[in-house]
């Protein structure tokens, strides 16, 4: 008997497989060259070679220099870094500009700076998803710090207009932060071509391990540390370097900075395919977010007159999410749903779809059939 197939794996957006060059290129930095790259003789001079190239190889994937690449252990440290780093450096600077759509990662240190005096400014999104360039530069004032806003959403996948906001922010001498988490791997991503300060890289979203990430930090930014320690990481950011982990996510760049162009047009194919497919097939549902200013691997749909966890749950071919949440046995649509002025009743009809680079076509019809199976099942007949 055959063992029965795992689902089509749609959750790419939560967290990727490892890429085989990222184990391969790992796995001797677990095994044999376990030196620590603070010590002195040869085995920590190769863990410190091998930290440095990937310096090296995150750069190059932003269009950085290495030195202004900062290993940390993951998307939430380095959004605490730059936002609690900032803040800290600034301490004059009372007031901090964000979205209402942003990760956990940034909106809880943000409530802590807000609890501690800051001014926050929280920006809504309009119908597709997106902050208004022009109301976050009405929300700059002489003290402002910092802006904090992400390149693409993580439910949604809609990008923001980061450029635009961090032109007009940074001639009024503001910083700006991104959190790329998201867009790096997908898309090409370049601090120049975007214009900010500072910019969170997760590796595990593109095919490097959990537990590793980079904050880039352009030249001169003041930034003040929120870990205390040793010297690590020139005093930014303490701790001994994950040595296998940061090999892995400067191998997971250097494959990035290679194929993010072909793989970002082949995502958009099959992701058009599984639009159109499901479209087709299930009148009245609905595209969550601008229809071209998004993340080429995510899909976010409302299906109607279902919950997207029922949905899912009826259609065990597929691994997706939802955004809502469940708190003491009832179900609550996502607030970045409703944030763009979706009722929470029909937000609650959501369900993400995130591709990756082991998505194939055959991945998309099985995954298609089977939501459309399960839609039609638990609907009521029409
Ligand atoms: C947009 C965004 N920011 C930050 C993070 C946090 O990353 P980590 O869970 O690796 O700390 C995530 C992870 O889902 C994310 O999607």
């Amino acid at each position: 008997m055959s063992a029965p197939r795992d689902p089509v794996y749609l959750d790419h957006n939560a967290t990727t497989p490892l890429l085989p060059e990222v184990v391969d290129a790992m796995l001797p930095y677990l095994r044999e060259h376990f030196g620590n790259p603070s010590s002195a003789h040869v085995y920590g001079r190769r863990a410190r070679e091998a930290v440095d190239r990937a310096r090296a190889q995150v750069a190059a994937l932003l269009g950085a220099s290495a030195e202004e690449i900062f290993f940390v252990a993951h998307g939430t440290e380095a959004n605490n870094l730059a936002i609690r780093g900032v803040a800290a450096a600034l301490p004059e600077k009372r007031h901090v500009v964000t979205s209402v759509i942003e990760h956990p990662a940034t909106t809880e240190p943000c409530l802590e700076l807000e609890k501690h005096g800051t001014r926050v400014t929280w920006l809504p999104v309009d119908g597709d998803g997106r902050v208004r360039v022009s109301e976050a530069v009405e929300a700059l004032r002489s003290d402002t710090a910092l802006v904090t806003l992400m390149h693409a959403n993580n439910e949604t996948g809609v990008l923001q207009p980061i450029a635009e906001v961090a032109r007009e922010a940074r001639s009024r001498g503001v910083l700006v932060h991104t959190d790329a988490a998201q867009s790096v791997g997908k898309l090409p991503v370049s601090v120049n071509g975007l214009g900010v300060d500072l910019l969170t890289v997760v590796g595990h979203k593109f095919g490097a391990p959990k537990g590793v990430g980079a904050l880039y930090v352009r030249r001169g930014t003041p930034l003040r540390p929120v870990l205390l320690g040793a010297g690590h990481e020139r005093g930014l950011r303490p701790g001994t370097e994950n040595v296998a982990s940061i090999v892995g996510l400067g191998v997971a760049s250097e494959v990035a900075l290679r194929t993010v162009e072909g793989e970002a047009a082949r995502m958009c194919r099959l992701r058009g395919e599984l639009w159109t497919r499901l479209r087709a097939r299930v009148p009245g549902l609905v595209l969550n977010g601008h229809l071209e200013e998004r993340l080429p691997n995510t899909l976010n749909v409302r299906f109607p007159g279902v919950s997207g966890s029922a949905l899912l749950a009826a259609a065990p071919e597929v691994a997706a999410s939802t955004g809502s949440a469940c708190h003491a046995g009832e179900e609550s649509a996502s607030s970045i749903i409703t944030a763009m002025g979706v009722a929470p009743g029909e937000a609650l009809g959501s369900v993400r779809l995130s591709l990756g680079r082991t998505t194939t076509l055959g991945d998309v019809m099985a995954a298609a059939e089977a939501l459309i199976g399960a839609w039609r099942r638990l609907s009521p007949p029409r």
